[in-house]
């Protein structure tokens, strides 16, 4: 397919491949590029904040070269305040599957793109409603989906997306990984 945005390059600063995918399903020429970013970040920052502060500190990993866009992008959940990111182990991520069930949360995904000496975030925000399933419902998506490189421990693409989710106000991709909508119509501001 060819779109407006097929001749540009584009970088992809992700080892996520939901990311990939959605890039793709974008239409866009890009190839993957990987840099090692400490993911912390200071007290005090709302959601949004959070999500674009670790997003740019990806995106700072690179410095404006040949003319190339970069796309970084950090997805969290956020719940009633608390924010979860990726689990550590099986017991954390039945901590916050069980947190999530039977309640409302939020997505955010915070994006930046670089170009030249340019550096643009944005960030989308989705809400998540889940039913509430037993303890013994989670064990089994927890062993066999194993949701250990996805924040808030689950995958709205996945079962838990299919079987447990019963509406998301807002951005289905955001959830995922990569709010493209959002991120089109930014793209094509800048080429
Ligand atoms: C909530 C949710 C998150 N996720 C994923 C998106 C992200 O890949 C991951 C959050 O971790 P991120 O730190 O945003 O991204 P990553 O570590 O996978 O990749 P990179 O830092 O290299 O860009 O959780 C889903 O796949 N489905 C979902 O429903």
């Amino acid at each position: 397919m060819t779109i407006i945005l097929a001749n540009t390059p584009i970088i992809l600063a992700s080892k996520s491949p939901r990311r990939q995918e959605l890039l793709t399903l974008m239409g866009l020429n890009f190839k993957v590029e990987l840099k090692d970013v400490d993911e912390s970040y200071p007290d005090g920052l709302s959601p949004a904040e959070i999500a674009v502060y670790i997003s740019e500190k990806k995106a700072k990993a690179f410095d404006g070269k040949n003319g190339e866009i970069v796309i970084t992008a950090d997805t969290i959940v956020a719940l009633n305040g608390e924010i979860l990111g990726k689990p550590e182990d099986r017991a954390h991520a039945q901590e916050m599957l069980r947190k999530l069930s039977g309640s409302k949360h939020e997505v955010y995904t915070g994006v930046t793109i670089v170009k030249g000496n340019l550096i643009h975030s944005f960030y989308d925000r989705t809400e998540v409603y889940c039913k509430a399933v037993s303890h013994e419902e989670i064990d089994f998506y927890i062993d066999n989906y194993k949701p250990y490189d996805k924040a808030g421990s689950y995958g709205v693409q996945d079962w838990w997306g299919i079987v447990v989710v019963q509406r998301i106000e807002g951005s289905y991709t955001n959830v995922m990984g990569l709010p493209t909508e959002k991120l089109y119509n930014e793209l094509i501001k800048l080429v």
